[in-house]
């Protein structure tokens, strides 16, 4: 055997051993999981990810290959968040709610801490129309664009583990919801006016608050819109007073619950 043909064996050995390591190491994640499960710890748990960072980092020093494992490891990272959430939620999440209760915020986070796909629906049309939602509304109508929402709803049902942020409008058409279940757990947020006021109090792209954006005009609107949130949703998380991690981890577990049932 020539040099060259012994170190591309030596190569093909160091492959073997990344592959048990990294099977090893998804096994181990599998472990965590399942006793987080079994003691009723959180399964977020954002301060552990931030220490392995700070591990590696020591680790490697002034390593010269090191921006290159750091990027090996980012795709590890990756790739345990979605066994985790493959084996945790094998559905799409559907978010739905009031305008404020944090469906665009928790979506993002989840999808975060998760590697899910994110599909935030207001946003996808306003890309696709190149317009934003308040002139989809002037120029169109609002009948216009909640047709869009349905046909977008629609083409999501051939997608899988994604998190799909509804405008807060979505769950009202009995067609939407009918559609929304039939690829995923609907998820419904909720906050009182209050609450809702001051976070869109600020907001220039809701125009269905036009006029109204005040606690008693959100109030009234809520009011009207309740029953079919309700009627709509597989579980439900109120959010006030709570940072956007509690939130994630309550809808985690109540999920988690359903599935056990
Ligand atoms: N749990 C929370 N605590 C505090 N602020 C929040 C929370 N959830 C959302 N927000 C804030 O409220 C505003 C509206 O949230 P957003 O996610 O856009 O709501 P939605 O998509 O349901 O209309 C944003 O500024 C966001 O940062
Ligand atoms: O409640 C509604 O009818 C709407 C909510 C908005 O989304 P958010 O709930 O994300 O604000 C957006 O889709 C549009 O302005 C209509
Ligand atoms: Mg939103």
């Amino acid at each position: 055997m020539n040099d060259l043909e012994m170190y591309r064996e030596q190569l093909a050995l160091c492959d073997d051993k990344i592959i048990d390591a990294l099977v090893e190491r998804n096994a181990i994640v599998e472990k965590i999981m399942a006793y987080k499960e079994e003691y009723g710890m959180p399964i977020l748990q954002p301060q552990q990810e931030a220490k392995q960072a700070a591990r590696l980092k020591e680790k490697l020093g002034d390593n010269k290959y090191r921006e290159e494992i750091y990027d090996v490891f980012r795709r590890i990272n990756r790739n345990s968040k979605r066994i985790q959430a493959r084996k945790l939620f094998d559905y799409n999440i559907i978010l739905i709610g009031f305008m404020g209760a944090g469906k665009t915020t928790i979506s993002d986070y989840l999808s975060t801490m998760f590697a899910m796909n994110i599909v935030e629906m207001d946003q996808v049309i306003e890309e696709r129309e190149e317009m934003s939602i308040q002139d989809i509304f002037a120029t169109y109508g609002e009948e216009y664009f909640r047709e869009l929402e349905t046909s977008l709803l629609i083409e999501m049902q051939s997608r899988k583990n994604t998190v799909i942020s509804c405008g807060g409008g979505v769950a009202m058409r009995e067609r939407n919801v009918e559609e929304m279940k039939k690829n995923g757990r609907v998820v419904l947020l909720t906050a009182s006016p209050e609450t809702i006021y001051e976070r869109v109090k600020d907001s220039r792209n809701r125009p269905v608050l036009n006029g109204r954006k005040n606690v008693e005009g959100i109030s009234e609107l809520m009011e009207q819109r309740r029953e079919k949130y309700e009627a709509a949703a597989d579980v439900v998380v109120n959010t006030d007073g709570k940072t956007v991690l509690q939130v994630c981890e309550e809808m985690i577990q109540k999920l988690t619950e359903m599935e056990e049932k």
